[in-house]
């Protein structure tokens, strides 16, 4: 992994794929880092060039201020879709097809909306314009602060899988699992309190950059009628759902993978 400005507002990030190629660019959900992407950025850098990154307070990414202010005291929506875009900029990447999923389908939402001209096309996978309450993430990051993360660990492939992909794919499993279990609690603590204030879902008609909503028919999070609710509000939206819980893009990982490159073809 590369860094940006090594430090406290450091990125972390790897571009691969050919010189020159159009750009794919991938934003990880709460809990698991760029790594999570390994099987499209696989797929896709063979012809296209493949921007993955670490969410801040994740993975190799720094904390940028998270402890400095205290518990209570958490990243903002905006500050996650400027992080795109002060990565784009130093990059020198004028325009990229962004695909993210639940907190990172949240950032992309948040890009077509404010800087929609930097996207050609928009990919919001397990995501919603609102995700969950502000009480439930304040208590979230509350719970992570005071006990760590192994609480919220134990609960993560529920909320994640399926049943059945859990007991047929324990080692994928695992290994998300293991993301979230490596995380720094503040910097998990302060993306909780990102979603607790994050609410698109009066501004969703401004994004006009063509959009693919991907649903998990059995995801407990972000449901198939939150999928369809956006794309009754964007304009020409398309919305498939696959047969997964949250993390559609592990558990069906074929689908959503043909999925995303027919809509980027
Ligand atoms: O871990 C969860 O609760 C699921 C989730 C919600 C937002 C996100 O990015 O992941």
């Amino acid at each position: 992994m590369r860094l940006l400005d090594p430090g406290a507002r450091q990125l972390a990030y790897t571009l691969e794929g050919p010189e020159g190629a159009p750009v794919v660019m991938f934003s990880n959900s709460l809990g698991t880092t760029a790594s999570s992407w390994q099987p499209q950025a696989d797929l896709l850098s063979r012809h296209l060039r493949v921007l993955r990154y670490d969410t801040r307070g994740h993975g190799m990414s720094g904390l940028a201020g998270a402890q400095a202010h205290g518990p209570g005291r958490g990243y903002t929506l905006a500050q996650l879709g400027g992080d795109v875009l002060r990565l784009l900029d130093a990059l020198d990447i004028e325009t990229v097809d962004f695909c993210g999923i639940s907190m990172g389908g949240l950032t992309g939402l948040w890009l077509g909306v404010h800087a929609g001209p930097r996207l050609r096309r928009l990919v919001v996978a397990n995501s919603a314009a609102r995700i969950g309450t502000a009480e439930g993430w304040t208590a979230r990051a509350d719970q992570v602060l005071a006990q760590g993360m192994d609480p919220i660990a134990a609960g993560a492939a529920e909320r994640w899988f399926t049943p059945d992909f859990r007991a047929r794919v324990p080692a994928a499993v695992d290994g998300l699992v293991g993301q979230l279990q490596a995380c720094d609690p503040q910097g998990y603590a302060a993306c909780c309190l990102a979603l607790a204030e994050a609410d698109l879902r009066a501004e969703l008609a401004a994004i006009s950059v063509p959009t693919l909503l991907v649903a998990g028919r059995e995801d407990p999070v972000t449901t198939v009628d939150d999928a369809r609710w956006m794309e009754a509000r964007i304009a020409g939206a398309e919305c498939v759902e696959l047969p997964a819980s949250h993390l559609s893009s592990v558990e069906a990982e074929p689908e959503f993978t043909r999925h995303l490159q027919r809509f980027l073809e």
